[in-house]
């Protein structure tokens, strides 16, 4: 299989894990440490916020890039020509959110967070010498007492039929940051390209955990964990009267962490958010 779906609780989790991140940029886990009544639960508040006209009083702040960004807004995939499908805020532990809303969306990005630095533990111990050799500082350490950790609550709407042709929830894409995060969402239509240039879907059982390499890590890695392009389908029969609801936490560096001769974090973060027309 290209995506593994790893057990966390097996003596052989982090070796397993890690060679599925190698092969492929992917991998599931399940019997995770994230509850999943938390996430559950996200995704009822969210789903009830993104229905209700109070999103309208967080929209995005271009500099800061927190708040609520609309489907007018929503971001174009770098290369590609159509709007995606989706709206989704962005949260940080700094930046603007509903007050009703904190408790459980801080709750689950310390969560998430923990386990991210205990996964980037386990991609830099399993990774080749000379892999090891080219970073920085280590991995976990990279992500320490960074701003720079985004959560994404993403909403695909419900399908109206006046889509653009060729519009998708979204677009092909690579992830700009370290590594994602992301639950399992509400409903299928994510997918991940092969390296036969096929798409294929990302095992999503409800209650599993993805998690996958970005463009940060693979240049840190000089591309040996590789950032696997992959999108999200429009849904078809009774899942186009649905919304879909996701979270991907995006785990970024700090600014200043060196990721390669080329750039560091904020150097390279800049430069992807400008070619996403969401930076000036
Ligand atoms: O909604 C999803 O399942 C994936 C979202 C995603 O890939 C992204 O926002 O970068
Ligand atoms: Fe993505």
């Amino acid at each position: 299989m290209f995506v593994s779906v790893v057990d966390y609780r097996s003596p052989n989790a982090a070796a397993e894990f890690t060679e599925s991140l190698h092969r492929s940029g992917f991998g599931v886990l399940k019997n995770h440490p994230i509850p999943q009544d938390l996430v559950e639960t996200l995704y009822a508040e969210w789903l009830a916020f993104f229905n209700s006209e109070e999103k309208f009083g967080y929209s995005f702040d271009p500099e800061k890039q927190d708040g609520y960004f609309s489907t007018q807004i929503s971001e174009t995939a770098k290369g590609a020509q159509i709007k995606d499908i989706k709206e989704y805020f962005h949260i940080y532990p700094w930046g603007r959110i509903p007050e009703a809303l904190k408790p459980n969306a801080m709750r689950y990005y310390d969560l998430a967070n923990q386990l991210a630095s205990e996964l980037l533990g386990w991609i830099e111990t399993w990774a080749p010498a000379e892999v090891k050799a080219k970073l920085s500082e280590p991995l976990p350490k990279m992500i320490e007492g960074t701003p720079n950790t985004l959560l994404r609550v993403l909403r695909y709407p419900p399908l109206t039929g006046n889509e653009p042709p060729g519009a998708l929830r979204a677009a092909a894409h690579e992830d700009i940051n370290l590594i994602t995060v992301l639950p399992a969402a509400n409903e299928p239509g994510l997918q991940v390209k092969d390296r036969d240039g096929n798409w294929q879907d990302v095992p999503c059982d409800f209650g599993t955990l993805v998690i996958n390499i970005g463009d940060m890590l693979q240049e840190a890695t000089g591309g040996y964990y590789p950032s696997t392009s992959h999108r999200v389908v429009n849904p078809t029969g009774e899942g186009a009267f649905k919304s879909r609801v996701s979270l991907p936490l995006f785990l970024h560096a700090r600014s200043e962490v060196v990721l390669s001769e080329r750039y560091t974090a904020r150097q390279y973060l800049d430069e992807r958010l400008r070619e996403l027309g969401v930076k000036m």
